[in-house]
């Protein structure tokens, strides 16, 4: 039975989904040491923002298939590490969105109203009224940076609350921003205009220290900042020096460049509300992300696709539910033209054809590479690392489409250039999902993949096919199905032969020297 460790708290209903298909051990506060050593014996990882997930926990985890992320932020797993090893990452992508909203909004509302520090001063038996004057967020300017789905639910609730929205996002459209009723600015005029600043950014090499010195010093002394997303996206030095010389006005952060927070200035900061990373700890956020996560690792460990891997180029649900028919048919063909090819492949070219040319096809292609690379990494190769297997190896990738072709209502044609020459197979699916092999070089054939395949070049003469079936018949291998396909009569033709039993050693040799076979070649599928 598969093995999965559960590392940070995760809710009830997730150990459940998990113990369907696997033993689950929930070991929380474990060292990096720990979990070093224990985690080889383990199929799985489920994690929250606890666990710190390095290149040398992902290397010893021999047996990982899948690391489970029970929220957004994957930055606390070495994700390149994993995807080198082939270890599927997912994530919850909406799982609390809401919650980290209402998290960001709850600090704007806090900051503006003193609700903590109040709240303090009547815990310590004081009934202060004069020290906690606030101010009104309606008519205030509101400056979102990243208008995803946290910073669009925050835009929405505060526009309702009668905010003026700024929003800075390099990668949001202007439709989008006037449809969620925000105006989109460039960084520096959202830092000198707004009233409260709310970031709902992922932490990357150009978010990190987003707010440091010089964006601090373009603010309004009135304006408070608020961190719901990502620590090190504001500089905790810059902000805390800011907000002593009063260059603003406030700061409200739930997330720190080192967790859990330990000595800070922060700290002792009458103006600064602090919370120890609680944007997503709703009961409805922790139920949301657990399903969705535990849902994923039980699928990846029953041989099916995770719904929100974010190591698969491409693979969204929505385009998954598109190619998923597809897939299986693009990795026979690189399977099949990467061993007719042979040798040390250059490159792959894959052309969509028909309706498959106006589809989204990031993921096909990648199940190409997966296909061309298996005889070689056999189960090494999956989804998650055959594009960096193929860029490895130097093979060289070509995408191209042609909408045109018209023979089937979809189809792969697949080209190899090896160092034993280049071949191509162009392959389409039946109504009921069956694959078919329709072109080998050129030849059109009509054949479904089979385990074990013979294919030739040959001169399409009288007596070669009765000669190759005796051959296989002297040698007990059982014909399936054959096929042959030419352009011309009596010119170059392909035969597909599909058999029931491996070829034997020196048959293949034997074939070739029948008169008129220019070529054979054995594939297994
Ligand atoms: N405090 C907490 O407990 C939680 C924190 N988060 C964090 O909140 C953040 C946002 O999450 P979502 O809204 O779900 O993500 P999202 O992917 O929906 O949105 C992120 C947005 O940031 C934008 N963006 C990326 N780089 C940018 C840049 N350099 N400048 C401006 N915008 C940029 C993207 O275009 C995107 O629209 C993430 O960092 C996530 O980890 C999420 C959930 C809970
Ligand atoms: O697991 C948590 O509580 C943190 C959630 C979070 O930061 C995220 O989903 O990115």
């Amino acid at each position: 039975m598969a093995k999965v460790l559960v590392s940070d708290p995760i809710d009830q209903v997730g150990i459940d989904i998990l113990s369907q298909v696997a033993q689950v051990d929930v070991k929380t506060g474990l060292s990096a040491e720990e979990l070093v050593k224990i985690i080889p014996e383990y199929d799985a990882l489920m994690l929250r923002s606890g666990t710190r997930v390095t290149k040398e926990i992902i290397e010893a985890g021999t047996q990982l298939k899948i690391i489970g992320r029970a929220g957004v932020g994957v930055d606390n797993i070495d994700v390149p590490s994993a995807t080198r090893q082939g270890i599927v990452v997912v994530n919850s992508p909406e799982g609390n969105t809401i919650a980290a909203a209402e998290h960001a909004l709850a600090m704007m509302l806090s900051l503006s109203r003193h609700v903590p520090q109040a709240n303090q001063s009547m815990k310590a038996n004081k009934w202060d009224r004069k020290n906690f004057m606030g101010t009104e967020v309606y008519k205030k300017t509101l400056g979102v940076v990243g208008l995803g789905k946290i910073g669009s639910h925050v835009a929405n609730v505060a526009k309702a609350m009668g905010m003026k929205i700024l929003a800075f996002d390099p990668f949001i459209s202007q439709d989008r921003a006037e449809q969620l009723g925000c105006t989109l600015v460039d960084l520096d005029l959202l830092f000198a205009e707004s009233d409260y600043i709310t970031l709902h950014v992922p932490k990357t090499p150009e978010t990190t220290h987003l707010i440091g010195r010089e964006a601090l010093a373009k603010m309004k002394p009135t304006a408070r900042i608020i961190n719901c997303s990502r620590g090190g996206i504001v500089n905790e030095d810059a902000l805390a020096e800011a907000v002593e010389a009063g260059q603003i006005a406030g700061a409200a952060l739930d997330v720190f460049e080192e967790e859990p927070l330990g000595e800070s200035k922060l700290r002792g900061l009458e103006s600064v509300i602090l919370t120890p990373h609680l944007g997503a700890s709703t009961a409805e956020a922790q139920v949301n992300v657990a399903i969705d996560v535990a849902e994923q690792i039980r699928d990846v460990l029953l041989g099916l696709t995770a719904r929100s891997a974010v190591n698969i180029p491409g693979l969204t649900p929505d385009v998954m539910e598109k190619l998923r028919p597809y897939l299986k048919l693009s990795e026979t063909l690189g399977n099949l033209v990467g061993q007719l090819a042979g040798g040390r492949i250059e490159r792959l070219t894959v052309r969509f054809q028909g309706e498959l040319a106006t589809n989204k096809t990031q993921p096909l292609v990648v199940a190409a590479m997966k296909g061309l690379l298996s005889q070689a990494l056999r189960e090494r190769v999956n989804y998650v690392n055959a594009a960096i297997e193929a860029k490895e190896r130097g093979i060289r990738i070509i995408e191209t489409r042609d909408a045109s072709v018209r023979d089937y209502s979809g189809s792969l044609h697949l080209s190899a250039q090896g160092s034993m020459g280049e071949h191509s197979v162009t392959g389409a699916l039946l109504s009921d999902g069956e694959i078919r092999i329709t072109d080998v070089d050129g030849f059109p054939i009509n054949v479904p993949p089979s385990n074990y395949m013979l294919f030739t070049v040959h001169r399409d003469m009288p007596g070669i096919i009765g000669q190759i079936g005796s051959l296989l018949g002297s040698f007990n291998v059982n014909i399936a199905s054959m096929q042959v396909g030419r352009k011309i009569v009596r010119g170059d033709a392909v035969m597909a032969v599909s058999l029931d039993d491996p070829l034997p050693e020196g048959l293949l040799s034997e074939i070739t020297k029948v008169a008129g076979i220019r070529d054979a070649y054995t594939v297994k599928l």
